[in-house]
């Protein structure tokens, strides 16, 4: 048979791997067809509201639901005492701790749960709410991890033994009522040993204050418990909707096989919707208990103010080189503010995330690091938004001691960076704190961009700008940001990682249907990032079939097989490699029924592309459709009818991505306001699966990072009241704020992983962050600057110049 086509247009028709694909799903997304859970409708269907607390710390003395009874519309009023014969007044957090789903006889921070209002709409739900009243009784409020330590208020009654001594927790001995853990990496007196005898030794202390992730659609849910049949149906805001269902049955008792979970289309997670929050919980006790399906959707500021908030990290850092700039020693101390609950979602074995990746980039022989967790009366949460696991703050951390360490070298930042990178030979890298670098080549990521963006031009042009400056010729200083980041992605190997002691592997299962189109089911779950578009394409390569021929689906537990969700960018390490192993499978047996067809050995049959072709005769061939269609219809000896294949993926190790950024700014001084000229951005993620979806990627992570470092934070007062409650005062870039990025790439794949593929989603946040930060930083060096905290907001960014003597 004579090819129609050539082997490169197969290639192109199947839209695979390194193809450009147009998202699939954005033709339901644009036209308002997305089914989200506030879409879900139910015959029936009642509403579900909070009564929330206005104090940060206060003792309950009384509920009274009586009035909210009587408002129309209203069925029931739920309260700790309803839940705790249930043993669902408390719910045990991913970290270990437990947390109140109703207020137990106290509340901890501002906006916590109190009541729980179950009505016919929303609208009665808010009636009832306002009726319910609540005594209060004022304790001290604590909003400072510092004063916490030091403080004889004791904020977690259930955590201390008759004497108000702290019993262990989770993670091990507390050495103070609010403590929650000490956590520790790394060699402390070796460190110390070499930052007491060094050359030089620069040390900083930094805040990366706290922020939200915020997504567009806030978290919620409907469940749904059919009586009659003994099922229960949760739809909700999941990135991890197995796992929902596990602690579901974990802690109502109801079989597993009896829950089912189901994330619909999802507005935006950035880690936000990992957790488990109370809404879950009273909304499942309100349907069995009303017999109805009830629905619960946080407004915008019970999102902001109740729900997993991100960092709230106090790092002090110490880190020495030799007079020529060759890092010998890092030392880091964390106070980490966790609020009112330990509500972080990190793997057990590391109750501060990756935090500990905090050598960055750089080859560092001697390392220590601690972290303190410790309770405050603001919201829980602690781990999300675009880095699940810390690695935000890490990157953060490195990069600003970078800057701090060349200038007390009085180096250039550029070039401390260069001398220090791990060598691209010396990978795989051990790191001093612990992790395996799978890959990288930072040197030619680092001259790269250097070279695109004319790095020497601009350094100069930055010289002649403090010139005039200093001469009263303008008003505006000019900041160079630079950071060069290597991320840790996809969590993770069994041996090390689970949650709530479920392993941290993926999981991908493959219909071929007799027509030779397929379905992929996977254990993730997208919340925008397109992976009906990406995974298809990785099957496609795989197995031969057109991506347009493949459907993904995720997010129905009664489908899907078990995974553990979608957050710190696991899904392309993990899943992305479960979808290949599938693949394989698939293939494997296609070649075997291929050679069946063809009357050759099984070994004299080769893959190429779409096909099947004997070896040595490429015009006698199988194409994967007709094997396909073989499947279901020959009866073949020793081969089973059908065509599937299921994968579980334990990954032997992280992924690595990498990126080196360069942001630069103008400053007024006189205004306080950054004008950000060029922003490029160029991210390793090794082999790219869609280069269009990876640069949408970058331009999201950017935009957001844009948004922590000039200006996006929660901010509490004294009194712990939440002062950024509303898009009033928590801010969202615009198209106003956001500059054109320039992106680019450089491809190391990943040893380890089937297809060579690195997580990206949330590489352009942690590598973004800091390269703002910097560049506000390095546009006051030359006037004595060495560290301001974030957010570089306009004010703040004044208050710099004014401090510096620049409006003298
Ligand atoms: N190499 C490569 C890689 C990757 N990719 C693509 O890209 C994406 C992404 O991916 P990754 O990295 O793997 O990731 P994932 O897992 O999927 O996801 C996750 C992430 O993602 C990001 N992005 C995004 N986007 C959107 N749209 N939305 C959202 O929400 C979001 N989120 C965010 C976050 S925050 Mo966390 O949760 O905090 O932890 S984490 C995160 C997809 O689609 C994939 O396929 C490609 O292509 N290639
Ligand atoms: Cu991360």
């Amino acid at each position: 048979m004579k090819d129609e086509i050539t082997r490169d247009e197969r290639i192109d028709n199947l839209k695979g791997m390194g193809c450009s694909r147009k998202r699939v799903e954005d033709a339901r997304f644009t036209q308002g067809k997305g089914n989200y859970v506030d879409d879900v409708k139910l015959d029936g269907m009642l509403f579900g509201d909070f009564v929330r607390s206005p104090y940060a710390h206060a003792r309950i003395t009384n509920i009274d639901s009586a009035a909210a009874l009587e408002v129309p519309g209203v069925l029931a009023v739920l309260t700790a005492k309803d839940l705790e014969p249930l043993g669902l007044h408390w719910m045990p957090t991913l970290a270990g701790d437990k947390q109140m789903v109703l207020a137990d006889g106290k509340v901890l921070f501002q906006g916590q749960e109190v009541a729980f209002v179950v009505a016919e709409d929303r609208y009665a739900a808010a009636d009832g709410i306002e009726a319910v009243e609540v005594d209060y009784e004022e304790l001290p409020v604590i909003v400072d991890p510092f004063e916490s330590l030091k403080s004889d208020v004791i904020l977690r009654e259930d955590t201390v033994d008759e004497n108000g001594r702290p019993t262990d927790g989770a993670h091990g001995p507390r050495n103070h009522p609010n403590h929650i853990f000490t956590w520790e990496a790394g060699d402390k007196a070796p460190t110390e040993e070499v930052l007491a005898n060094a050359e030089i030794v620069a040390e900083e202390s930094m805040y990366y204050h706290r922020t939200h992730p915020c997504p567009l659609e806030t978290c919620g849910c409907v469940a749904s418990m059919d009586k009659v049949n003994g099922k229960l149906t949760l739809w909700g805001t999941f990135q991890a909707p197995h796992a929902i269902r596990t602690i579901v049955s974990l802690i109502s008792g109801i079989e597993e096989h009896n829950i089912r979970v189901i994330s619909p289309d999802i507005g935006g997670g950035f880690g936000n919707k990992v957790g488990a929050y109370p809404g879950y919980v009273c909304s499942v006790v309100a349907s069995i208990v009303t017999g109805k399906p009830v629905k619960w959707i946080e407004d915008r500021m019970d999102n902001l103010m109740t729900t997993a908030f991100a960092r709230d990290y106090w790092m002090k850092g110490k880190i020495s080189a030799t007079k020529e700039g060759k890092i010998t020693g890092l030392h880091c101390h964390v106070t980490a503010d966790h609020g009112g609950f330990d509500a972080c979602a990190d793997p057990t074995k590391f109750p501060a995330g990756f935090m500990n990746i905090c050598t960055g980039s750089y080859d560092i022989p001697t390392a220590y690091l601690a972290v303190d967790g410790v309770y405050t009366n603001k919201a829980p949460g602690g781990v999300s938004y675009r880095c699940s696991f810390r690695v935000t703050e890490a990157v953060y951390f490195i990069e600003r001691m970078i800057e701090v360490l060349a200038i007390k070298l009085n180096m250039d930042a550029a070039e401390l960076r260069r001398i220090n990178f791990i060598k691209k030979e010396q990978f795989p890298y051990k790191a001093a704190l612990g992790w395996e670098y799978d890959s990288g080549d930072y040197h030619t990521a680092w001259d790269k961009a250097l070279k695109t963006v004319d790095y020497e031009g601009l350094r100069a042009e930055q010289a002649q700008r403090v010139e005039d400056f200093k001469a009263g010729k303008t008003r505006k200083l000019m900041g160079i940001g630079l950071s060069f980041f290597t991320e840790i992605v996809g969590a993770g190997p069994v041996k090390n990682c689970d949650i709530l002691g479920l392993g941290m592997f993926d999981s991908c299962e493959i219909r071929i249907h007799p027509t030779g189109s397929a379905i992929a089911r996977l254990g993730t779950i997208s919340q925008g990032q397109g992976h009906a578009t990406t995974f298809a394409q990785i099957l496609a390569s795989e197995i031969g079939l057109p991506a347009d021929s493949i459907t993904i689906e995720e997010g129905d537990t009664d489908t899907a097989p078990y995974g553990l969700g979608t957050y710190g960018s696991r899904s392309t390490p993990v899943a992305g490699a479960a979808t290949a192993m599938a693949g394989r499978k698939i293939r494997a047996k296609a070649q075997m029924i291929a050679a069946y067809l063809l009357e050759v050995h099984d070994n004299d049959v080769e893959f190429d592309v779409d096909r099947f072709v004997v070896k040595g005769a490429p015009e006698r061939f199988k194409t994967m459709k007709e094997v396909a269609f073989a499947a279901y219809n020959q009866a073949i000896p020793g081969i089973e009818p059908g065509l599937e294949a299921v994968s579980y993926y334990d990954p032997p190790n992280m992924t690595y991505p990498f990126g080196a950024y360069v942001c630069v700014m103008d400053i007024d001084v006189d205004t306080g306001v950054p004008d950000i000229r060029r922003f490029y951005a160029l991210d390793d993620c090794g082999t790219r699966i869609n280069p269009m979806i990876i640069e949408g990627q970058v331009h999201g992570g950017l935009t957001e990072a844009l948004a922590v470092a000039l200006g996006q934070e929660i901010a509490y007062d004294d009194m712990g009241n939440c002062k950024t409650g509303t898009l009033m005062d928590f801010f969202l870039p615009t198209a106003w704020e956001v500059p054109n990025y320039e992106t680019d790439y450089t491809v190391t794949p990943s040893p380890h992983h089937p297809i060579g593929a690195k997580g990206v989603g949330e590489s352009p946040h942690v590598g973004g962050v800091p390269c703002f930060s910097n560049a506000v930083q390095d546009a006051f060096r030359a006037f004595g600057n060495t560290h301001t905290n974030m957010p570089h907001d306009h004010w703040r960014i004044w208050k710099t110049a004014n401090e510096l003597g620049l409006h003298d």
